[in-house]
């Protein structure tokens, strides 16, 4: 999961709020009569409707229709058919006969909330955790792991034939988790007032209603610990938090990481503005109450940008950057900088990258969307040379620091747009043997993939979180002459709806 500027309220970026019908019974949309308060007038009293629609084009909102379910969709969905319609109900599994209200109707889908569930899959588990119907980060906790992965395959495999139109993908079997929770090495929660006091957590997707979730399973344990401990310096200090619509307060965000090599913390408090009066005391307080606290900073956010982190980062106390290893290799993580989120799942993710570069030592290998520049040094000691380009300036500045600590002088570092930089160096004829990318959510840009196409190198290496575009590139790839040797898959977020992926592209 990636963007690790991406507004963790939404945590995985889900495209949509499919959330409303996690609980069958629950309504998402408004039924015919409550967008007719007063009730119908004899004029405009609509025709009898049959208990159940006869055709795709009779269904209306607020009908009851009765679906069987195919398939997990992209965003955690069940997706199946009404009279050949694609429908779209939210909490549900394959193999499942489900009752639902339609909630929206759309020329080419419906979108619809389990009533009843008539016909129980027996992959339906009770979700785990206490909030997950609320909170939105986690899309598939109602189903066992086994399921999950399952689904996900299914869903890579779904990407690719609906947008690459490829019916047969050299799919390899998906890498998951022996302990599929716990894993997660940064938590990003929004500050807000409750009933009960001080709330960190996740706005319930659609929503501006913020769900605390300070016990979060998915969430190393010690992140829990650390939030709930600054939680508690906040209400000392009497900080208060930033309220959006009276554009008031100061805090918005915190943000904690755990180093799996050291075990220490690095916190930033997000806050609407430069001003932090208490900078000092909450820094002595933290200290107190968080011994194992590395680092704290302060990151300035203004305006309503959904993203996490403002442009501004203030160092207050300890060291100024998080270390971290990974594979022998050794990181240093400034606190906006983009560390893959699960360490364990990492390795085998570039595993597989590695395996599809196929080093043999003479290559130049560019790493496009470098981040801190993890990929690059992961093959820097197979390669003659490694050129990263990053668009953050301080990750650039890690992935140099990076390059040293890890005693690798082959690696060189670029700060730009990799959509501009790459094509740059391509009309000045710079050839690369091997191109790793690993883009936000939204794939790569046009420019890149026609540069990758003028480039010709050897082999491309696409590393995505986000099935859709990947495909939707691929086609464009395989349309430039490329040809598609494997796509595989790693469960880099169990219990959420999302899926990684490593696909090998080479040169026909
Ligand atoms: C998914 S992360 C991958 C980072 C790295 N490969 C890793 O495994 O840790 C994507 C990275 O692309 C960077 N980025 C986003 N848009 C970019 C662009 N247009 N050009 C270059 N880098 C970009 C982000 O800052 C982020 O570090």
């Amino acid at each position: 999961m990636k963007n690790e500027g991406r507004n963790e309220g939404n945590r995985m970026k889900s495209e949509t709020n499919r959330r409303g019908a996690d609980h069958p019974g629950r309504q998402t949309g408004p039924s015919r009569k409550d967008t007719k308060r007063g009730g119908w007038s004899q004029e405009e009293k609509p025709r009898q409707r049959p208990a159940r629609p006869a055709t795709a084009e009779d269904v209306r909102a607020g009908d009851d229709i009765v679906v069987t379910v195919k398939r997990i969709g992209i965003n955690g969905e069940g997706v199946g058919y009404y009279k050949r319609k694609a429908v779209f109900v939210d909490g549900v599994l394959p193999g499942e006969v489900v009752k639902a209200k339609v909630a929206k109707v759309e020329p080419g889908y419906l979108q619809a909330a389990a009533i009843k569930i008539e016909k129980k899959s027996p992959e339906r588990q009770e979700p785990p955790c206490p909030v997950y119907a609320s909170c939105g980060g986690c899309q598939l906790q109602h189903m066992t792991y086994e399921a999950q992965l399952r689904a996900k395959e299914e869903i890579v495999r779904e990407a690719f034939q609906r947008y690459a139109g490829i019916d047969r993908l050299p799919l390899r079997p998906i890498l998951g988790m022996d302990d599929p929770w716990g894993y997660r090495n940064k938590a990003q929660l929004q500050a807000g007032r409750g009933e009960s006091g001080l709330v960190a957590g996740l706005y319930s997707l659609g929503t501006r209603q913020l769900v605390d979730i300070s016990g979060c399973a998915v969430h190393d344990p010690r992140l829990n610990e650390a939030v709930e401990r600054t939680k508690r310096v906040l209400e000392e200090l009497d900080l208060p938090v930033y309220e959006e619509k009276k554009r008031q307060g100061i805090v918005k965000t915190i943000a904690v990481r755990v180093s799996r090599r050291t075990g220490k913390l690095q916190l930033t408090l997000v806050t609407a503005g430069d001003r932090f009066p208490d900078a000092r005391r909450f820094v002595q307080a933290v200290r107190r109450e968080l011994p194992q606290v590395g680092s704290i900073s302060h990151n300035i956010h203004k305006g309503g940008s959904p993203l996490v982190f403002g442009d501004k980062t203030v160092h207050l106390w300890g060291e100024d950057k998080l270390e971290e290893t990974l594979g022998g290799l050794r990181f240093s993580l400034s606190p906006r900088a983009f560390f893959q989120l699960n360490p364990e799942q990492t390795v085998k993710l570039y595993g597989a990258v590695q395996e599809a570069a196929a080093l043999s030592g003479g290559e130049l290998v560019v790493d496009a969307y470098c981040g801190t520049g993890t990929i690059g040094l992961w093959l820097a000691s197979g390669a003659r040379e490694v050129r990263g380009i990053e668009l953050l300036p301080e990750a650039v500045l890690d992935a140099r620091d990076n390059a040293r600590a890890s005693g690798i002088d082959n690696a060189r570092f670029y700060e730009g747009r990799a959509e501009e930089l790459l094509p740059e160096w391509v009309r000045q004829g710079v050839r690369p043997d091997v191109v790793v990318v690993d883009p936000p959510r939204t794939g790569c840009g046009r420019e890149l993939l026609d540069a990758v196409l003028t480039a010709r190198p050897q082999r491309l290496v696409y590393v995505s979180c986000n099935p859709a575009t990947l495909a939707k590139d691929a086609k464009a790839l395989l349309a430039g002459g490329y040809r598609l040797e494997w796509a595989q898959p790693v469960d880099m977020f169990p219990q959420t709806s999302h899926v990684e992926c490593c696909v090998l592209f080479s040169k026909r």
